[in-house]
């Protein structure tokens, strides 16, 4: 059979145009990666591409500056001094902090400490999933003086369990103990930044891959020292967004917002973290 000529030729031009501006791009933007897996950037693939997503719908290049997390915590201060000036003074440089998925506690004192630089000097973060979960962690011990509070993952003893292990038991999604796949999560309030960004919508479906979550039991607590779960599942007991009111830019999701982030059509999270880097999300969220 002659498939050639049945099938029109590929339309290559929308994808060409936006190879070309790329190109011809000079300004770009600088964002912190604090990770465990630094060495291999592969696994973080889809959080780089959503970010490149989201810069060239802001016309600019994105320059991710990978931290390995271990570099940033006070063990790395007495024991590789160099490695932890270095690591610091590139989070510094960067108008961005995103700290991504990831399992196991290796890294996680840093990035402890990366999300409340970003928390403090009003450095725009996005935290995803086990990003997320540190920001929590991190929000209790500096705001509740709950020094020892952490994920059952990385300390089953801990007296402030403010994220633990929620099993799913679904009638639909069988298998093994990770939340994963699509789930709808339902905005508490639309007066939030992550509903504005996603075109003032009431709820949203992205995807998950995980197996803690955000303790229900301490969420009035985290709120009333000021941070916001502005987003929950259908049964209001699974947090799946957080803000910082009074923040440029502080959100911490339960789910990967990377994985459905195509090119000429971005993540709206990312977009949002590279708008607040160059100081233009409230013109953004103004014209939405
Ligand atoms: N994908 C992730 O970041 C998972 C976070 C955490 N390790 C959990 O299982 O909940």
């Amino acid at each position: 059979m002659n498939c050639l000529s049945i099938c029109n030729a590929p339309n290559f031009q929308s994808w060409t145009k936006m190879a070309e501006s790329y190109d011809n791009l000079t300004s770009s933007v600088k964002i912190a990666m604090v990770g465990k897996y630094v060495g291999l950037s592969d696994s973080y693939l889809s959080v780089v591409k959503a970010l490149l997503h989201a810069c060239v719908a802001c016309s600019l290049r994105s320059s991710v500056e990978w931290v390995a997390a271990s570099d940033l915590d006070d063990e790395s201060a007495r024991l590789t001094p160099q490695a932890h000036a270095t690591a610091w003074e590139t989070i510094k440089s960067c108008s961005c902090i995103l700290v991504p998925g990831g399992f196991g506690d290796r890294g996680v004192p840093g990035m402890i400490l990366a999300a409340k630089y970003a928390r403090e000097n009003k450095v725009p973060y996005l935290g995803i999933c086990l990003g997320m979960q540190i920001s929590v962690i991190e929000f209790a011990r500096s705001a509740l003086g709950m020094e020892r509070a952490n994920s059952e993952e990385f300390d089953p003893e801990t007296p402030y369990p403010v994220v633990i292990f929620m099993p799913e038991g679904s009638r639909t999604h069988m298998g093994s103990t990770m939340r994963l796949g699509s789930r709808r999560t339902f905005f508490q309030d639309l007066n939030c930044i992550s509903s504005k960004l996603y075109g003032n919508s009431s709820f949203v479906d992205e995807r998950h891959r995980h197996r803690y979550e955000v303790n229900p039991d301490f969420v009035e607590r985290l709120e009333s020292a000021g941070l916001k779960f502005v987003g929950s599942d259908e049964s209001g007991k699974r947090m799946e967004v957080l803000e910082l009111p009074n923040h440029p830019y502080y959100i911490g999701v339960q789910f990967h917002p990377e994985f459905k982030s195509r090119p000429g059509k971005p993540s709206a999270l990312f977009l949002g973290l590279i708008l607040a880097a160059t100081g233009k999300l409230q013109a953004h969220l103004d014209k939405a």
